[in-house]
């Protein structure tokens, strides 16, 4: 196999245990400053994950298992810290998948040692995951391809290398993606902010566009397949992942480029039969009615702020997971993979 650029130059860790706290870097500062944070007890975890300091699906997961993980070793109430964690964001399952293992562990006897070991397991297998699904999801790409993305699937995201992102960092090294262009990701900036300074960083050519700018993009020819994550799978293949995803989805369609969900088997939920059952995020509406903290709308004007929306199974040519690759998603191709 090739050694991939990435797998080199893929070094930005955004979640860090320190033996006795956790460091996570500030993704709300990005790419202007580099500052870490320093969280040492459960409230803060929670509080990091509400604010968006530690974003993206995998990443709140992990984050959320080593906050379980600091209250065993403070002998604080684990059902508190559990139940607090849980209501830190509603869409990404990985929060509830990471969560509910930390339990089973706990009901099973686990002392802080071994809820330790079990959070590092979650970040370890999750950096594996992410490192097969880039192997999977390039293999799905002829040479010579161009690739729009949405928000940031990176290694802030995850664990490390990312989802979508880890798609396009293997294809890029395997020169199956040629053109990589990066929306915005509005209001939040995610695509802008986030993705951009990981394919800087890696020195993947890329080009940012608005993400009003996709369609036109799609009809120039430019772009053979939109690649984004998920926060979570239902059962039927419906996807939930950042707004404007759906739309991407309903143009890639029209233009007759392909759409790749690129997500980890935490991120599935077959507990949940269609994206219809899936709670979508609303977020305040000041994060639309100004930018990076500077008002931009007249004082008195309302927003609507769904951060999350479901692509429907139909529209998704590629599930790609560890486990493996779903075509044309189905409930019997999901419960095949994933079981019922
Ligand atoms: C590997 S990240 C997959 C998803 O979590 C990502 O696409 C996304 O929607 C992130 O939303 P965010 O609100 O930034 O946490």
């Amino acid at each position: 196999m090739t050694q991939t650029p990435s797998a080199t130059h893929d070094t930005i860790r955004a979640v860090q245990w320190r033996g006795d706290h956790l460091c996570l870097l500030d993704q709300r500062l990005l790419p202007a400053e580099e500052r870490w944070i320093e969280c040492r007890d459960t409230a803060q975890v929670t509080a990091a994950i509400r604010d968006l300091a530690v974003r993206g699906a995998p990443a709140i997961g992990i984050a959320a298992a080593w906050g379980v993980a600091m209250a065993a070793r403070q002998q604080a109430p684990l059902d508190d810290a559990l139940a607090m964690l849980r209501a830190a964001r509603p869409t990404a399952v990985n929060l509830m998948w990471a969560l509910d293992r930390m339990k089973k562990r706990i009901a099973a006897g686990a002392d802080a040692e071994a809820l330790l070991r079990e959070a590092q397991a979650i970040q370890d297998e999750d950096l594996a995951a992410n490192r097969r699904m880039g192997e999977l999801g390039a293999g799905l790409i002829a040479p010579g391809s161009g690739v729009l993305t949405h928000c940031n699937t990176g290694s802030l995201a995850t664990a490390g290398f990312g989802t979508a992102l880890g798609v396009i960092r293997a294809g890029v090294a395997a020169d199956r993606i040629v053109r990589v262009y990066a929306g915005e990701t509005r209001p939040w900036l995610q695509g802008a902010r986030l993705t951009m300074w990981e394919l800087v960083r890696d020195g993947i050519p890329a080009q940012l566009i608005a993400d009003s700018a996709a369609s036109h993009l799609m009809k120039s020819g430019a772009v053979q397949w939109v690649i984004v994550g998920a926060d979570r799978i239902a059962a039927n293949g419906d996807v939930a992942n950042k707004i404007g995803t759906y739309q991407l989805a309903i143009a890639a369609k029209y233009h007759g480029v392909k759409l790749m969900v690129v997500a980890p088997s935490s991120t599935i939920d077959m507990a949940t039969a269609t994206g219809e059952e899936i709670e979508i995020e609303l977020r305040d509406a000041t994060e639309l009615l100004g930018i990076a903290g500077r008002r931009t709308v007249v004082e008195g004007a309302q927003a609507w702020n769904p951060v999350f929306d479901v692509t429907p199974a139909e529209l998704i040519d590629a599930i790609v997971t560890e486990r493996g690759v779903i075509e044309r998603p189905s409930v019997l191709a999901m419960q095949a993979m994933f079981g019922s």
